[in-house]
């Protein structure tokens, strides 16, 4: 700390950072079994192979060359993936307008009630633009397939979809990603957004929770 912050910090004219604790967990390519409250997180994505991935689906949006772009985050589950994707179509020179669309299928629980509930609508016409949904994870391609099919309805002149994770043979829908990270295993995954019962979305890593008995 510098002597003028110290003094700062005695006088209480600021707050001193808090201390980092050494034993917060690493979380790298080789990462096992992250404990997170007392849950066995088993790493299946690392924060280093997610912003590779991240990079990659930004450079393919750029090569696309988008015209008035509008990209369209689906919450919750995307809010870190959007985050991130959209300072890396930064990087690429593109400046696209963002919108947030909040849409629920499972609840609490870890497997699609089939139906989608939009919990809250963009308030940006699509009308002649250039779209891009982006979400967490394509599983059932109920979220999507909604989402990709009202953006169509509503006059959109082209409309792309990109997901982090896709997990193939469980599609109920019909509807294919244009571009995707990861294909994952079928397993329930969190982390990087994705909850389970509202938990893990901060993680910046995807996992999957241990059962118990696991190990
Ligand atoms: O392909 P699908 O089977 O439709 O599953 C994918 C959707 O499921 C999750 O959302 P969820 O409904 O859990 O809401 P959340 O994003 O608020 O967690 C996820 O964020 C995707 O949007
Ligand atoms: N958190 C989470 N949400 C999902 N929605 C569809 N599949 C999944 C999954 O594996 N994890």
């Amino acid at each position: 700390m510098s002597a003028l912050r110290e003094k700062m910090v005695s006088e209480g004219r600021v707050l001193a950072a808090p201390a980092v604790s050494d034993d917060r967990p690493r979380v790298g390519h080789a990462a096992a079994g992250v404990s997170m409250s007392g849950r066995k997180i088993d790493v299946l994505y690392s924060e280093d192979a997610i912003a590779g991935k991240v990079d990659w689906i930004a450079g393919e949006v750029a090569g696309r060359a988008p015209r008035r772009l509008l990209v369209i985050a689906i919450l919750k589950g995307s809010f870190m993936f959007a985050a991130d994707l959209l300072r890396a179509l930064h990087r690429r020179d593109l400046a696209p307008e963002v919108e947030f669309m909040m849409l629920s299928s499972y609840g609490t629980g870890t497997v699609s009630s089939g139906t989608v509930r939009v919990v809250r609508d963009i308030d940006t016409d699509v009308a002649g633009r250039d779209v891009l949904i982006i979400d967490d994870i394509l599983e059932s391609g109920r979220t999507l397939a909604f989402a990709r099919a009202l953006m169509i309805e509503r006059g959109a002149a082209r409309v792309d979809v990109a997901v982090l994770l896709e997990k193939p043979g469980k599609r109920k829908a019909e509807i294919e990603a244009d571009l995707v990270g990861f294909v994952c295993p079928d397993k329930f995954v969190v982390g990087y957004g994705m909850d389970a019962a509202h938990a893990y979305r901060e993680l910046p890593f995807v996992g999957v929770v241990r059962e118990d008995g696991d190990g």
